[in-house]
């Protein structure tokens, strides 16, 4: 069974200056263990995918399944967790405290609340800054405990919009690194958003390349890089014919716009 399984999605914006197709006829299977990425200019419905997946927009035409179900009854199971662009942690409260606070919500018990929160501070090499706030961290730790606190809902899927795109390359390099070992330690299924044509190929099992007006899909790409990534594998012959074609793809896609 397909963890997200779209057929002929779309979804069209009532605006006052008329309709928006911010997706178009969009089909694709995401499976489980994938890490999936969607990469295409500003506007191609990137994020209005993942949004849809998160039952935080409703499709307008085409179907779309989460684990099998609606988006809404897999929200409800708390099929995901989502790690918005900026990290969004509250300022007054620790870093443990921000992990914390949606299981609170949920009513998980105080001591698996606690244990949680240790056991995703270690998966994100955050341990020891717990009792910390927020403007104590670094950029990217901040980021890396907004991605501690998706993780602590323990779902298999993990939504992440552009989650890097705020740091220098040094830090999103590491970043990048610290992501795929998380991935392959936890095997979780992973979407992910982003603008970078090295980071989507360095990133992913399959790239999705989008293009604006109407979002659709122009290519899906299988990933032929093994799954331990070394940095340095972005130098390969392999890698490089990847991003070749996510840019062909991306080119393709804007002169469809002219
Ligand atoms: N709530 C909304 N109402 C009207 N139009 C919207 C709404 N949300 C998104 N759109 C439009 O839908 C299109 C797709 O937007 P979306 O944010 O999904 O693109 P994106 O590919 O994620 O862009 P970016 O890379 O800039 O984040 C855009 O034209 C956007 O203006």
């Amino acid at each position: 069974m397909s963890v997200v399984s779209a057929s002929a999605l779309s979804l069209t914006f009532e605006t006052d200056d008329g309709p928006v197709h911010a997706l178009s006829n969009v089909s694709l299977e995401v499976e489980k263990g994938d890490f999936v990425s969607f990469i295409g200019p500003s506007g191609c419905g990137k994020t209005t995918f993942l949004r849809v997946i998160a039952d935080l927009e409703r499709a307008t035409g085409g179907a779309i399944t989460v684990n099998g179900v609606s988006p809404e009854a897999a929200r409800r199971a708390r099929a995901y967790g989502y790690v918005f662009q900026a990290a969004g942690l509250y300022p007054w409260r620790t870093i443990g405290g921000n992990i914390r606070l949606p299981l609170e919500i949920i009513g998980i018990p105080k001591a698996e609340q606690a244990e949680r929160v240790a056991r995703v501070l270690e998966l994100v090499e955050l341990e020891g800054f717990e009792k910390r706030f927020p403007w104590q961290l670094s950029g990217g730790m901040q980021q890396r405990a907004s991605i501690a606190r998706a993780l602590a809902f323990d779902a298999d899927l993990l939504l992440m919009d552009e989650p890097f795109g705020a740091l220098d390359e040094i830090v999103r390099d590491h970043l990048n690194e610290q992501l795929l070992a998380l991935w392959a330690r936890t095997e979780k299924t992973i979407c992910f958003v982003t603008h970078s044509i090295p980071e989507a190929v360095y990133l992913s099992t399959k790239i999705v390349v989008m293009s604006p007006r109407p979002g659709r899909i122009i290519d899906v790409i299988d990933s032929p890089l093994p799954k331990q990534r070394p940095l340095d594998i972005r130098e390969s012959p392999e890698f490089l014919e990847v991003a070749h074609r996510v840019r062909e793809g991306l080119r393709a896609g804007h002169s469809y716009e002219d």
